[in-house]
């Protein structure tokens, strides 16, 4: 299958934001006077093709699954914590739970590869398979599987968006040594030195940080990914959140909704889904910078800017959802502010 030929994404429109851009200026402050957020409010107005775009309530999609490459002391956690984690977020105690219930935001939590069966009622299960295989031995997954992954996270934003009537997308994920995948993709894509693309993670050591690109380097001259077919980069090296969460990303950008990009795995994942079809970098905020030091790597790739550092290096979606009251600071400007016409104010 061609999943270029599946997705449509529209063109961003400019003409709204021609109109917004005039707006801006009669409203009640000095031209220029609140910085990025004009630009923000003009691009979701954009996105939206509305003069007056809303982004809540916003939705929060938890990719989870595992990495077999974990085998290779690659992380400071054991693979377990994936599923232990699933836990904390079905419970209510993780700090994108925390985040989402701030914003006002739905949560769903879909397990598309845990390496365990969960049954719970509130958790989507959605499984390609059960963890990836560790590309240090052999191929993360098949293309079909890739492409499965990316299917099950065009459906499931799909059916998310239009059931909670979301108006913007916040993709989250969970998944131990998903920062070593994540590094591989990029290195793949880029074509950057692998050492400048691998950090810290959970929190391993620098000696360990050593051992993780050597993994990562010997992986690629192993699996040989090709950088000009993001499913077989996603195959070889990749995994199934990663490409579930790029999935999701294409469906949102193809129904004009708002894509919230949170660190570094989902920052990839938007790199993945924008060699599958470029045009949804259009619908992509960077909500922060992320510790990783291949973030700023895989965010320039894409021709953005973060909004906002705040030495974050968690995931689940977390920075996205802290940054979020920005995001709709913008949209809030546009609806709510006097214009100097309607306050009697004068202009210059
Ligand atoms: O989002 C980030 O920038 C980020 C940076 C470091 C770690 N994480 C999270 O930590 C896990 C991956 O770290 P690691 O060391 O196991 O590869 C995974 O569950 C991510 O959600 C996330
Ligand atoms: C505790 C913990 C929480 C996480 N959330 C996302 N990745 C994580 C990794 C760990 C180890």
């Amino acid at each position: 299958m061609n999943l270029q030929n599946v997705i449509k994404i529209p063109a961003l429109d400019k003409e709204v934001g021609r109109q917004v851009d005039s707006y801006i200026q009669t409203l009640t402050k000095p031209p220029g006077s609140l910085g990025k957020l004009e630009g923000l409010a003009v691009e979701l107005a954009e996105m939206k093709s509305k003069p007056f775009p809303v982004v809540s309530p916003a939705g929060v999609l938890v990719f989870a699954a595992d990495h077999g490459i974990a085998e290779e002391g690659v992380s400071a956690f054991p693979q377990e914590v994936t599923l232990q984690m699933v836990q904390n977020f079905l419970n209510g105690g993780a700090a994108i739970n925390v985040f989402s219930r701030q914003i006002g935001a739905t949560l769903k939590v879909i397990d598309i590869g845990v390496k365990s069966t969960i049954n719970d009622k509130d958790l989507i299960t959605d499984k390609v398979r059960m963890g990836t295989g560790n590309f240090f031995i052999e191929e993360a997954m098949t293309k079909v599987e890739a492409i499965e992954a990316i299917e099950i996270g065009m459906r499931q934003a799909e059916s998310f968006i239009i059931n909670q009537g979301v108006e913007s997308l916040i993709l989250g994920e969970m998944g131990i040594a998903n920062t070593t995948a994540s590094s591989a993709i990029l290195a793949v894509l880029t074509g950057k030195p692998i050492d400048t693309l691998v950090g810290f993670g959970t929190g391993i050591t620098s000696e360990r940080v050593l051992h993780k690109v050597d993994i990562i380097t010997q992986s690629i001259e192993r699996r040989k990914p090709n950088a000009d077919d993001p499913i077989d980069v996603l195959a070889k090296v990749g995994g199934l959140e990663i490409a579930g969460m790029a999935g999701a990303m294409l469906f949102a950008a193809s129904y004009r909704v708002p894509i919230i990009l949170d660190g570094f795995i989902s920052t990839v994942a938007a790199l993945v889904a924008s060699k599958i079809s470029n045009d949804v970098i259009d619908y992509m905020i960077v909500s922060h910078q992320s510790v990783e030091p291949g973030h700023l790597t895989a965010i320039h790739a894409l021709g953005k800017e973060p909004l906002i550092n705040l030495g974050l290096r968690l995931g689940e979606g977390s920075g996205a959802a802290v940054a979020f009251p920005l995001i709709e600071s913008a949209t809030r400007m546009l609806s709510e502010m006097a214009t100097f016409q309607s306050a009697g104010i004068s202009d210059q």
